[in-house]
């Protein structure tokens, strides 16, 4: 048998699940100082402290920075970057610029599965602005590569994304709940064609299709 753990467990990313059970531990602490430096992130955007705290802030940031600098091993301990390629149902997904908890650029987004179709909803803050009020196309993008990665991941042959377009209909709000819904269309050789959608309530604000083409992760680990 492979000791790849991708070798090993890619095919079970077909039956993936989001983890219901809360974290503990130094997971929680983890996401709970994520949390805090997506509140730090988003006040930054408008708020009015004058140089001295703001100085005073810096310095503190940047102890603590240095702190967690001295504790990095080079390991990846929780999950994995993206969820299409973790291929491990027990993967966590913390580190995702995306979906990740333990990540403070992400929103983060949240996904489930419903039937064949994924389904992801995120609120973005001021920090994701792009249009004045709205959110930045690129960062739209981003999350329908997330959905739709996943859903094309559940054929149990998940591939890298080749190709995304995305046709931007409305500006998407920011501060609002919005929903990505994504599914796989078919499937051609090594091609899977996905689609997805944008809604903020009954607006659609986007569309998107990816093609992504299957591939053997375990060779971009070597
Ligand atoms: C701890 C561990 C962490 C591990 C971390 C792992 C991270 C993985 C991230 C996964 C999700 C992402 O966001 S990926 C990030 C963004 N994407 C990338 O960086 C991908 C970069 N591109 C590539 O690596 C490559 O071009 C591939 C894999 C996409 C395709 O290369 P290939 O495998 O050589 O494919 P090739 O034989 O040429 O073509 C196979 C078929 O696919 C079609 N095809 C090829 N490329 C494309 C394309 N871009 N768009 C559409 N279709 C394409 C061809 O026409 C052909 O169709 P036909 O003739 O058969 O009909």
């Amino acid at each position: 048998m492979s000791d790849d753990p991708f070798g090993q467990s890619i095919a079970s990313l077909a039956n993936w699940v989001p983890p219901d059970e809360p974290p503990t531990g130094q997971r929680a602490a983890l996401h709970r100082l994520a949390a805090a430096m997506r509140i730090v992130a988003e006040a930054l955007t408008d708020m009015q402290a004058d140089e001295a705290d703001l100085l005073a802030a810096a310095e503190a940031m940047e102890q603590f920075g240095a702190r967690l600098e001295a504790t990095r091993t080079g390991h990846r301990p929780w999950g994995f970057a993206e969820s299409a390629p973790a291929g491990d149902a027990r993967a966590m997904f913390d580190r995702s610029p995306v979906i990740g908890l333990g990540n403070p650029v992400a929103p983060p987004l949240r996904m489930e599965i419903d039937g064949d179709r994924i389904v992801g909803r995120a609120t973005f803050g001021a920090q994701y602005e792009g249009p004045p009020g709205h959110v930045h196309g690129g960062i739209i993008a981003a999350a329908f590569d997330e959905v739709l990665g996943m859903a094309q991941a559940r054929t149990g042959r998940p591939g890298m994304t080749g190709t995304l377009t995305i046709r931007y209909r409305r500006p998407t709000p920011l501060h609002t709940e919005v929903v990505f819904e994504a599914r796989v269309d078919r499937v051609e050789g090594r091609k899977i064609f996905a689609a997805g959608t944008l809604h903020a309530g009954e607006t659609l604000c986007a569309e998107a299709e990816g093609i992504f083409i299957s591939v053997d992760f375990s060779r971009l680990t070597r």
